[in-house]
């Protein structure tokens, strides 16, 4: 069966369909990752997007039980050059086209996919259409403009209710906004107490949860769609210490009063050079955001850069001057990409330990200590 789809400046792309039929809308956005197309698909970021795999074959090691970054695929649609019906991977339990078809996920294939990603990076993230019907470009055009963005995305891919990964260690509140497993799987591997909640969890909420520290998650969408958040971090900086990804990097951003902007065409892939400034030593992340910290914003705010990107020198990490408090623009948990990031989830843990250290006992605290004393 035939598939098309037709971008916003008219271009328009004659396919194959495979996946679920039908139609959909979204931003069309590409990844430049050779393997890894199963989180990609599964990391509630991309959720109301269209996603263009810019490696040629897709699909090939199937689809397995254990590489999802969340229980179901949120994207709206997925592009490739070719992809495999029939994968070959002692893993892999079904195809990648059986999982699209479950989820309703529109497939196209067969397409050139290096003129779709040209077109990306010289006009900037364009809107399109994606659809199985038979339908002459101007009626597309016309179902195209019709549609207007999405802005709840953050509300559809959080937890609608806490959960907890249980752990011996420090207690970590991780605001989901669309929480990839990946993070939970960092901390939980530490030995930490994971309390995940809703991304509309007040600050009183959180604090009577006794946190350690709190982790803020990627997400998907603009990260001033959801003001809220940003005000429940403004509340809880200084008394928590906090570290901040991606969409939860931005938002941490916001709190302390810097401001965000759209890139062109965003950075989506497992080899992003990233240089950390107090070392100069270059690293390489998995990213995927279409949003970043504007660099002006920083100035008059009590936000240091710490990090930035190799190719466009965009802010990459940021740090609180006087709290407990940093984050950063791209992926320390992979999932797709290397690991050679996750070293800061070790930086939070012992910022957490120093800040308790440094931490004044409360009145509450020294009266049980007291009392205790006596009793001996
Ligand atoms: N991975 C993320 O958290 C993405 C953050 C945000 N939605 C952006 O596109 O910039």
């Amino acid at each position: 069966m035939q598939a098309k789809l037709l971008l916003e400046d008219g271009t328009l792309f004659t396919g194959r369909s495979f996946g679920a039929e039908g139609e959909t809308t979204g931003e069309v956005v590409f990844n430049t990752g050779i393997t890894g197309y199963q989180e990609v698909l599964s990391d509630p970021s991309y959720c109301g997007q269209i996603v263009t795999m810019t490696y040629p074959l897709i699909g090939n090691y199937g689809i397995n039980r254990d590489d999802f970054e969340s229980v179901r695929p949120y994207i709206n649609g997925f592009v490739v050059r070719r992809h495999e019906p029939a994968p070959s991977n002692w893993r892999a339990q079904y195809s990648i086209d059986e999982l699209l078809r479950e989820h309703g996920i529109i497939g196209i294939s067969d397409i050139d996919t290096r003129m779709l990603t040209r077109r990306i990076r010289h006009q900037g993230t364009m809107r399109g259409i994606l659809t199985t019907a038979a339908l002459a470009p101007e009626e597309l055009m016309e179902r195209l403009q019709a549609t207007t963005p999405t802005v709840d995305q953050v509300s559809r891919t959080s937890t609608q209710h806490m959960y907890s990964s249980p752990g011996e260690k420090e207690r970590i509140v991780l605001i989901d906004y669309g929480a990839k497993s990946g993070i939970v799987r960092e901390l939980t591997q530490r030995g930490c107490d994971v309390v995940v909640v809703p991304q509309d969890t007040t600050a009183d909420e959180i604090r009577r949860l006794h946190p350690d520290g709190i982790q803020l998650s990627n997400g998907p969408g603009d990260p001033k769609d959801v003001p809220a958040a940003t005000k429940v971090i403004e509340e809880l900086l200084g008394e928590y210490p906090i570290f901040g990804i991606c969409l939860g990097h931005q938002l941490f951003a916001l709190a302390c009063g810097a401001d965000t902007e759209k890139l062109k065409f965003g950075h989506r892939g497992g080899n992003h050079p990233v240089k950390d400034l107090s070392t100069g030593r270059c690293y390489i992340t998995s990213q995927n955001h279409g949003y970043t910290v504007k660099e002006q914003s920083i100035q008059g705010t009590e936000l240091e850069v710490t990090h930035i990107n190799n190719n466009d020198k965009t802010i990459e990490g940021l740090k609180h001057s006087k709290y407990p408090a940093f984050s950063v623009q791209y992926h320390p948990e992979a999932a797709p990409g290397p690991f050679d990031n996750s070293y800061l989830f070790d930086q939070f843990l012992a910022m957490i330990r120093e800040h308790k250290q440094n931490q004044p006992q409360t009145t509450r605290q020294a009266e049980m200590f007291a009392a205790l004393k006596g009793a001996r």
